[in-house]
């Protein structure tokens, strides 16, 4: 049994359905799993895991949302070294750029990515919600 953490931002809910839907694969399988909203994470929780799932919606002009998770993601740059992590989010209008661009940064980090970031076009349909319980059962 594995330990998973995942930590998420959502704005309009679209990421928080994925993060729990991520959440319930990985209970299925047999994993510990705590979902934690990035407003009340630690640095702590990124690391006191076996599998680090991060969640983040695409913002602004193809980035991460700044209020919070990017300040998240600045707090654990250079402390994510060798840990297995896997990303996740919604989108809208673009092509998954911030998505391309968070996996780069988490293996400069040097860290593992376990999967492809998961991205699903707005609110998750029942075949969306599949895809992130499947997800979550893999990690
Ligand atoms: C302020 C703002 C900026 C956005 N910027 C992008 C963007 O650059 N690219 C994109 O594909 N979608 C963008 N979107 C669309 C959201 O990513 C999309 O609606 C997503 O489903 C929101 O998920 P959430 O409810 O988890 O936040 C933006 C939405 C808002 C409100």
């Amino acid at each position: 049994m594995s330990k998973i953490n995942v930590i998420y931002w959502s704005g309009t809910g679209n990421t928080e359905m994925m993060a729990n839907a991520i959440a319930d694969g990985t209970k299925e399988a047999g994993n510990e799993v705590n979902v934690i909203h990035v407003g009340e994470a630690t640095i702590d929780d990124a690391n006191n895991c076996d599998v680090l799932v991060l969640g983040c919606s695409s913002m602004g002009d193809e980035v991460l949302e700044e209020g919070e998770m990017e300040p998240y993601m600045e707090s654990i740059d250079g402390k994510i070294g060798g840990k297995k992590i896997a990303l996740f989010g919604s989108y809208g209008w673009g092509d998954g750029r911030w998505m391309r661009e968070w996996q780069e940064r988490v293996e400069d980090n040097g860290a593992i990515l376990l999967e492809d970031g998961l991205i699903l076009n707005e609110t998750p349909d029942d075949e969306g919600l599949a895809q992130c319980r499947e997800f979550g059962k893999r990690l």
